[in-house]
């Protein structure tokens, strides 16, 4: 292949990604990253940005969340463990409304009652999810990617002639430092390690300036190495950012944590820093025992 016919190639993926990430529904785990606009200021007055009061939700007559309660504070980073089962993605379904609960509150700050929004609109209030999968766009670069978060909840004609503000540059710049990433600007994402991988797509949450971040077992599959990195990145995106970080890597979790929730069929089962949650009775019997 000749390389103009190699350029035209890369620029109709490049073209298809961009299309691929604004066509993406309700859902999707791009949606997820991708429809964070500007919220408005949550009202932390009362000291919590997430609040949950008597959820339920039952699946064909089975209690995946019975009776849960939880808050986090602003800026607070919050783990939560649980055995397999115990609720913890169906709660952060819940949070980001893939999931409605048939009773209970789900309020964002005090006054947005996220049970009274859909998916993209509980994005654009500010919070975002990663999964546990990076699912960044492979055939961009590491900048393509950054830019593109900011870019999709414009229409395509719009991002085709996107171009960043200086605000927002200096934006990128910082999140590609913060994500550790700026020596690997322009190389494509699918030659990222998978550790890279997932610290692009905590970028790409992060230029959309979520106030919540809900992160799905963050560290799996990463080396030691970036494993500790990440727990850097965490420690520095706290108090910034609130994030809720559901984890089963024990010494990570050890790295971050102030308050730790055990949630254990589909409610709170004990809560406390690491080291108490691991001396309690109950925890030891039905999970940390097993
Ligand atoms: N859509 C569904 N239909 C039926 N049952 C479901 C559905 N989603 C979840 N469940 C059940 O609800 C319970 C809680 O599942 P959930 O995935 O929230 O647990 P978890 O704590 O995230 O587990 P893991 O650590 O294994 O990911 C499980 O018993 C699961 O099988």
């Amino acid at each position: 292949m000749t390389p103009d016919l190699l350029e035209a190639g890369a620029t109709r993926m490049r073209t298809a990604a961009v299309k691929a990430a604004q066509n993406t529904e309700s859902g999707g785990r791009s949606a997820s990253m991708a429809r964070i606009a500007t919220p408005g200021e949550v009202d932390v007055t009362h000291g919590r940005i997430l609040y949950l009061e008597d959820v339920h939700v039952s699946f064909d007559g089975f209690k995946a969340i019975n009776g849960l309660n939880l808050d986090i504070a602003p800026g607070e980073l919050r783990c939560i463990i649980g055995p397999n089962g115990a609720g913890k993605t169906t709660m952060m379904d819940i949070i980001t409304g893939k999931t409605r609960p048939q009773k209970g509150s789900v309020f964002f700050g005090s006054t947005i009652d996220l049970l009274r929004h859909n998916e993209p609109q509980i994005a654009q209030l500010g919070i975002g999810r990663k999964f546990q999968k990076p699912t960044v766009f492979e055939q961009l670069t590491v900048f393509e990617n950054l830019e593109l978060a900011l870019k999709t909840h414009k229409g395509v004609k719009h991002s085709m002639f996107f171009k960043l503000s200086s605000e927002q540059g200096d934006r990128l710049a910082q999140v590609l430092h913060t994500i550790h990433l700026a020596g690997s600007v322009n190389r494509m994402a699918g030659e990222l390690s998978h550790g890279q991988k997932q610290w692009l797509e905590i970028g790409m949450l992060l230029m959309q300036d979520p106030k919540l971040l809900l992160l799905d077992e963050p560290v799996a599959g990463m080396t030691d190495d970036e494993t500790a990195r990440t727990a850097e990145l965490f420690l520095r995106l706290k108090g910034k950012h609130s994030l809720m970080v559901v984890e089963h890597d024990m010494s990570f979790i050890n790295t971050i944590s102030e308050k730790v929730t055990v949630l254990c069929e589909g409610s709170v089962l004990a809560e406390g820093t690491l080291a108490q949650v691991q001396a309690d009775e109950r925890v030891i019997e039905v999970y940390l025992g097993r």
